[in-house]
């Protein structure tokens, strides 16, 4: 904002002539012949100084193309002068009048040294109010004007607070993803903008961030404007005051509710059997695997159950794949509605059930029920009635002994026994007793 002098002139050089216009003006350019003007409008363009004043000599009094140049894009708002040297020109006059006709801020008159003197200090005066402190806060403000403009435009919630966590500047998306106003938000903490237990979340963030100095991204639920929770990443990072320490942060919003939505939901689909909603082979695996490890820290005895319809394939072959499936089904809500909340239950194979549960007396009492519930509740096509029947194998383990795999291997090797013995009926092994295959339940 330092005011500039541009000085075209063929003359002698009025600004030798007046040092107190070079002390108090600091000189932008010099040029000593008129046809550099181009040049000069470049350079304006390049780097545009804050305000400039211009002391012009009308070469050869045709100040036509001169002008024309200085009404240029950019240019055509500064002031200029006339210099006017005393060599003893006849048509000072005419020279004078054509000055003014063409939009001369003033004349400088060489024969009139106090007359310069006033200028130029008119010309002082008003270059201070426009590089004084007062045009400087003008500046500034319209620098945040364009800054709060640009905030705006950006579809991101943003916000800026003090080290005191005092909300300093948001953008209007901010605003419309809380629903709140201006005033609701600006000289306000986050346990006045958001409700308890997420502004104790913001808060706890805010004092690690300043701690630490640098950035920060972290999960939160924000409420939305119609109050629902929605999951929201925030990329925050300080800034620093003139001495370098944090003076507060800037920080963004990202709504990622949907995406964690369409994961869960991915998630859930890779883990559950189409046909029957039931966990599959590859949840199973994981579930029971973070069972058996939280009953091991118990010391809690497990069983795991392995179910499997007999004949299926007789069943697929002289009644059709549909009446499979539905009998998949059929088995599927009978044995669900018989089981706890808590049993895990998943279909490991094409007509191969699983069951982890706790407690051998819980496990030795569905090994003795299921095979019997199938006889009671046949499957219903229709008119027809098909019978169902299942052999059963359960394995009570330790699982601090004991893997998934290990536990699967033992549960199959009591279905196996079970089919062996005749089908219809459940074999249960306790691996710790030591006649390992005890004798049919069912
Ligand atoms: N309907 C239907 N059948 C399936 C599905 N998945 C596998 N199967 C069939 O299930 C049958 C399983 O047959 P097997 O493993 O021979 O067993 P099984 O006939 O029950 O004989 P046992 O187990 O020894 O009593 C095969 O015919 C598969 O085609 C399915 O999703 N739906």
């Amino acid at each position: 904002m330092t005011p500039c002098l541009f000085l075209l002139s063929d003359h002698a050089c009025p600004a030798l002539l007046h040092p107190q216009l070079v002390w108090h003006l600091r000189w932008r350019d010099l040029l000593a012949n008129p046809e550099l003007l181009s040049e000069l409008v470049q350079r304006w363009h390049a780097q545009p100084p804050g305000e400039a004043f211009w002391v012009l000599d009308l070469p050869d009094n045709q100040p036509a193309p001169l002008l024309d140049a200085l009404r240029a894009p950019g240019l055509d708002l500064s002031p200029w002068l006339l210099w006017l040297p005393n060599d003893g020109q006849p048509d000072r006059e005419a020279q004078m009048a054509r000055a003014w006709a063409a939009g001369a801020w003033d004349v400088l008159d060489e024969a009139e040294p106090q007359a310069i003197t006033r200028t130029l200090h008119r010309l002082l005066i008003q270059a201070r109010a426009q590089s004084g402190p007062a045009a400087r806060l003008r500046h500034l403000r319209s620098e945040l004007q364009a800054l709060r403009a640009s905030l705006d435009n950006l579809p991101a919630p943003i916000f800026i607070k003090n080290a005191a966590g005092l909300y300093t500047e948001c953008n209007q998306a901010f605003l419309d993803y809380l629903g709140l106003t201006r005033e609701q938000v600006i000289g306000r903490t986050v346990y006045e903008v958001a409700p308890p237990a997420q502004a104790a979340t913001y808060a706890e963030a805010d004092r690690q961030l300043l701690a630490v100095g640098t950035r920060q991204i972290y999960e939160a639920q924000v409420r939305w404007a119609d109050g629902n929770l929605r999951e929201v990443m925030f990329h925050k990072a300080v800034y620093r005051d003139e001495f370098g320490r944090p003076a507060g942060q800037a920080g963004a919003m990202f709504d990622i509710t949907e995406r964690r939505q369409l994961e869960h939901r991915l998630r859930h689909l890779a883990g559950t059997d189409v046909l029957t909603g039931l966990h599959n082979r590859r949840s199973f695996i994981e579930q029971a695997g973070q069972r058996l490890r939280d009953a091991c820290q118990r010391g809690q005895p497990m069983a795991l159950l392995l179910l499997d319809v007999d004949h299926f394939k007789q069943v697929n072959d002289e009644h059709g794949h549909a009446a499979g499936d539905a009998m998949l089904c059929h088995l599927t809500q009978l044995v669900r509605a018989t089981l706890r909340a808590d049993d895990i239950f998943a279909r490991v194979g094409g007509d191969e059930f699983a069951v982890v549960l706790d407690g051998p007396e819980h496990a030795a009492s569905l090994a003795q029920r299921l095979p019997l519930l199938f006889d009671e509740h046949p499957l219903k096509l229709g008119e027809r009635q098909l019978p169902c029947r299942i052999s059963l194998g359960a394995a009570l383990i330790r699982p601090e002994l004991h893997t998934v795999d290990s536990a699967l291997n033992q549960a199959d090797l009591a279905l196996y026994e079970a089919k062996r013995q005749g089908r219809n009926r459940a074999v249960l092994i306790d691996t710790h007793a030591a006649d390992d295959a005890g004798p049919p339940l069912g």
